[in-house]
């Protein structure tokens, strides 16, 4: 399906409008829930997830929605879906309740399994990446939008690779990889905006080997490749594809510009600890 310029404008003012609802929550005091997975939930997640589906209904109410706010449904249905709307409508909740700006809203449209279109948005940063796989990636900014594309991986003597790994949730197998890269810098940041990141050519590699779900990534690996760069599996380095099984949860990952020898030496020699 294309996304004409006209369904896209409206789903950003729509995207747009869910971001000032979670503004308008993050600059108060709000509670803090504790979900069944003992993740956390406040009111912002579900504020956003009703703008965001209401959104999404109202125009394209032929193509289901998969919110992680409201994610139980059966393999079995959505095995039958051809195409479906994956969003996380705040990604980055420890951020949040931590308020240091680092979270985003994701709408993301998967085809067979492939994030075609994909729109991440940080309210605090006033901020928007989207992305369309047949028509590039774009930055919002309050200065405009420009396109942006991946950068190359710099050689030896080219300057520190920028490695960006999460904010609250490391792990010893991503410690492991980093240990094993040539020279480089490492970055943390909440949420999906690591991928963005890589998208604009601001980082090299994003290591995700540590657990994430379909919707944390779905949007932002949309932009990543129609910006050019690839999120691959690290155990196979095949794309990484929604709805292809019962459970959510996303292999372990690696988001960079491209294939590279370089890095997928110190992925084998990591993964094999
Ligand atoms: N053990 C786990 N299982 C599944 N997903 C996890 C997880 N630990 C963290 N995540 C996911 O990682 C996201 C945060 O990523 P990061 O650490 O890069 O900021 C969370 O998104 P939410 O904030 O939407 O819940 C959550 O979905
Ligand atoms: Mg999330």
């Amino acid at each position: 399906m294309t996304i004409d310029e006209t369904l896209r404008h409206e789903l950003l003012e729509g995207v747009l409008r869910a971001s000032a609802k979670v503004l308008e929550i993050y600059e108060q005091d709000f509670g803090v829930e504790t979900k069944a997975d003992d993740s956390p939930l406040t009111q912002a997640d579900m504020a956003s997830h009703r703008a965001l589906s209401d959104l999404l209904e109202r125009l394209t109410p032929d193509i289901p929605i998969l919110s992680e706010e409201s994610n139980d449904i059966p393999f079995a249905t959505r095995q039958g879906w051809a195409r479906y709307w994956l969003i996380d409508p705040l990604d980055g909740t420890k951020e949040f309740i931590k308020k240091n700006g680092e979270f985003t809203l994701n709408v993301a449209l998967v085809e067979q399994g492939v994030p075609v279109f994909g729109i991440v948005h940080a309210p605090v940063l006033q901020t928007t990446w989207w992305g369309d796989v047949q028509n590039g990636a774009f930055k919002i900014t309050t200065a405009g939008e420009q396109r942006i594309c991946v950068r190359s991986l710099p050689e030896a003597d080219g300057g520190a690779w920028q490695v960006v790994g999460s904010r609250s949730h490391g792990s010893e197998p991503f410690e492991a990889f980093c240990a094993g890269l040539p020279p480089h810098e490492r970055v943390s940041m909440g949420s999906s905006l690591k991928l963005c990141l890589v998208a604009e050519g601001a980082a090299d590699l994003y290591p995700r080997l540590a657990p994430t779900c379909e919707w944390d990534t779905a949007a932002a690996q949309a932009v990543v490749t129609a910006a050019g760069g690839e999120v691959l599996d690290a155990d196979t380095l095949a794309p990484l594809r929604c709805n292809q099984k019962e459970s959510y949860l996303n292999p372990f990952f690696i988001v960079c510009g491209q294939r590279d020898e370089r890095w997928e030496r110190a992925l084998r020699a990591s993964l094999k600890l």
